[in-house]
């Protein structure tokens, strides 16, 4: 549905130079699936969305959407191919002199749809997006997460096969963040629509992507199903994104407090990484009662990433190499992931 291929895009700067604000770039996205496109400021994201819905031409490579080249369009052919693409913005870009129904409207009347044609569909779109008991309101006199239900709507107004999201839900607090991804899931599901969204969150690229893409320096680093990019994150930047997501993190003092190499008394600092069919095992407490070793839970949580079941648990277990050695491998044989973070006293 979506495919980028070797594509690059250079910028003209201010001080008479150019930019790379994009290289190299890979994707393909195939139909019905959800990718998250995640980065830091300065990415090259916001690019990379721009040269998918044709606002942006690529210096070289090739950009197609819906089997269309857009990236050798001419505005014409690309008015054309943009209903097949709708779009949905971080500050929604309602117009604020049209009530909510005329706003959702606008996509079908620049099309040339007929009145009643345009009636009907508005109508259907506010029962899709819950907001049919507000369709005469002005965008002033809606919330936040009513005005990006309403971006949602005017987006699918022209049944488009890709909706693009431009951090749809960076303007939004966490509840109602939940509520707009939840909805952009039943479209996904219920409609087969193909995303392709931006965000600089791993939680909005958790909750409703299949498929991740991250974004550094105008590079791709690493990309894939999202369940195997969380639980074997290859990347430095992917990781430093999942820090806070799946238990990653450690405890400041206990960061504070991590050495090299372990002291007489000290203990090791261990990383267990729960994934696949054993990932729910009690493996802790056979641990304790078939090794007799017992490891401190330090932190951690046992969650589900894509609807499997995945954690990351960083406990304390003996600093001793021979007990240690013999928890790592009574881990190991259980098909469980570790890591020896570093000792602490
Ligand atoms: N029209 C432009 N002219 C010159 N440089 C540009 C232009 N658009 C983007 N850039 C540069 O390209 C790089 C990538 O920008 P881009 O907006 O794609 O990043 P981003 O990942 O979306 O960042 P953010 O999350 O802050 O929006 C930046 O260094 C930016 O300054």
């Amino acid at each position: 549905m979506v495919q980028l291929k070797d594509v690059r895009k250079v910028f003209a700067s201010h001080d008479g130079g150019t930019h790379v604000a994009l290289d190299g770039v890979n994707l393909s996205v195939n139909k019905g699936d959800v990718l998250g496109v995640i980065g830091r400021s300065g990415a090259g994201k916001s690019t990379l969305i721009r040269l998918l819905n044709g606002l942006e031409k690529p210096t070289s490579g090739s950009v197609i959407v819906n089997g269309d080249e857009i990236s050798s369009f001419d505005e014409v052919s690309l008015r054309q191919a943009r209903r097949s693409i709708g779009m949905i913005f971080q500050h929604f870009n309602l117009l604020s002199s049209r009530t909510v129904a005329q706003n959702i409207a606008l996509p079908l009347e620049l099309a040339g749809a007929n009145r009643s044609d345009i009636t009907k569909r508005v109508d259907e779109l506010l029962d899709l997006v819950g907001l049919s008991d507000r369709k005469d309101r002005y965008p002033s006199e809606l919330s936040g997460g009513q005005k990006q239900r309403v971006g949602i709507a005017r987006a699918l107004a022209t049944n488009p096969e890709v909706l693009l999201s431009d951090e749809a839900t960076s303007a939004l607090d966490p509840e109602t963040t939940r509520s707009i991804l939840e909805l952009l899931s039943n479209i996904n599901r219920e409609l087969g629509l193909t995303i392709v969204l931006i965000t600089h969150e791993m939680a909005v690229v958790r909750s409703i992507a299949n498929q991740v893409a991250v974004i550094e320096h105008g590079h791709i680093v690493e990309q894939g199903d999202v369940f195997d990019i969380f639980t074997r994150p290859a990347h430095d930047v992917t990781r430093s994104f999942l820090g806070h997501e799946s238990g990653r993190a450690l405890p400041p003092s206990v960061a504070a407090k991590l050495k090299a190499t372990p002291g007489p008394k000290s203990e090791a600092v261990v990383r267990i990484i729960f994934r696949g069919p054993h990932a729910t095992d009690p493996v802790l407490a056979q641990l304790a009662t078939e090794a007799d070793i017992a490891a401190n839970i330090v932190s951690g949580s046992i969650d589900e990433v894509g609807g499997r079941p995945f954690g990351i648990i960083t406990v304390s277990l003996p600093s001793d190499p021979k007990l240690l050695d013999k928890a790592l491998t009574f881990l190991k044989v259980r098909h469980l992931d570790t890591e020896v973070l570093g000792y602490v006293d």
